[in-house]
């Protein structure tokens, strides 16, 4: 499609362009208005932050996504203020985002809690943001996205994507990282039945971290993952997952774990799995928020929410089948267009 062609949002007010350019200057306040702009749940807004994400847009992409999950207690706050910390020595600017489901039903967030990462919030080179505390894992998920994009543009070379590792969120945060990293405990290999093998095979990376505490059991629990990985198709015909292993607390390890990184990266631009993989992306991405548009029209129908109550109790004794009576909802929406 030509771009004149394309769809267009709304035009920007004054208001809402001086946020993007201050994003685009890198200034942190708007940054962070944009983002309280992307997470609200109120109409008038959302549509401000599609505007001001289109205009963002076309600076965006310039970073390399990380997510990094693991079980709690494993060590991922250490991690990240370790990791964000030598990057920032680097000359990296780091942000922080996560992808915490259980913020939708406590309303707060457990991850990226400024609190954990004290010495990386106090950084000017990095910006933290909790997890969005409001509704379903896919849209914690779809404003973690925007958040990133809102993010790059505002110049950030680095976005870490943290996430729980329990239930769908880690394949959330695989479906919008570049690498996908997995930190586990020294005793990681001696129960390889609880580390779940639909988690292992999103891993571009495992990391065996507090190898401080115990050396040996750190080794032998590497050369287990390893094994473990091996028989596992990998994601990429360029890349096997390897093993590291670091100490987040002692700060070792955390240059060749970014080395790895830097590594992957190499790799699979050379390759043109990076670009294959983000457009990939960007289309599910799409399509996720079609299927969710469409669901919420249908949800909303006027002669759907008259009839959906008693055609589902019916359905569920027996009265009529679920193809049925989904037919009949479904020809509400037809008969609307
Ligand atoms: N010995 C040792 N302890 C570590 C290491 N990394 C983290 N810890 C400790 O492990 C505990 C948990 O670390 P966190 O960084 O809070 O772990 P987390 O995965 O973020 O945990 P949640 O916040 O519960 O998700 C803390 O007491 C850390 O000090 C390490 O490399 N070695």
């Amino acid at each position: 499609m030509a771009p004149d062609d394309m769809p267009r949002t709304q035009p920007l007010d004054a208001v809402d362009q001086s946020l993007v350019d201050g994003v685009l200057a890198r200034q942190l306040r708007p940054l962070a208005k944009t983002i309280t702009l992307i997470e609200s749940q109120r109409e008038d807004h959302q549509a401000r932050a599609r505007s001001v994400l289109e205009a963002l847009l076309p600076h965006t992409g310039g970073a390399m996504r990380v997510g990094i999950s693991g079980v709690p207690g494993v060590g991922k706050s250490t991690f990240i203020e370790a990791l964000g910390l030598y990057l920032i020595e680097q000359g990296l600017r780091v942000a922080v985002l996560a992808v915490d489901p259980s913020s939708s039903i406590t309303g707060g967030s457990i991850l990226g809690d400024k609190t954990r990462m004290e010495r990386l919030s106090q950084n000017t080179a990095a910006f933290i943001r909790p997890s969005p505390s409001a509704g379903s894992l896919g849209g914690v998920a779809e404003k973690t996205r925007e958040t990133m994009l809102a993010c790059e543009a505002a110049g950030f070379d680095v976005i870490i994507i943290e996430t729980v590792g329990v239930g769908q969120s880690e394949t959330a945060v695989a479906n919008m990282s570049d690498m996908f990293c997995l930190l586990q405990l020294p005793n990681a290999g001696d129960d390889l039945q609880g580390i779940k093998k639909g988690i292992m095979e999103l891993a571009d990376l495992v990391v065996v971290n507090k190898a401080d505490i115990d050396l040996a059991a750190t080794t032998r629990a590497q050369a287990q993952l390893k094994t473990a990985l091996h028989m596992l198709r990998p994601v990429s015909p360029n890349w096997s997952p390897p093993v590291l292993t670091l100490s987040a607390l002692r700060m070792e390890g955390v240059a060749e774990f970014w080395q790895t990184v830097c590594e992957y990266r190499d790799t699979m631009k050379r390759t043109g799995e990076f670009e294959t993989k983000r457009r990939r992306q960007a289309r599910a991405w799409m399509w996720e928020l079609i299927d969710a548009g469409l669901r919420a029209h249908f949800r909303s129908h006027p002669r759907v929410r008259a009839d959906l109550p008693a055609l589902t109790e019916a359905v569920e004794e027996g009265g009529t089948t679920p193809s049925a009576a989904a037919q009949r909802l479904l020809r509400y929406l037809k008969d609307a267009v």
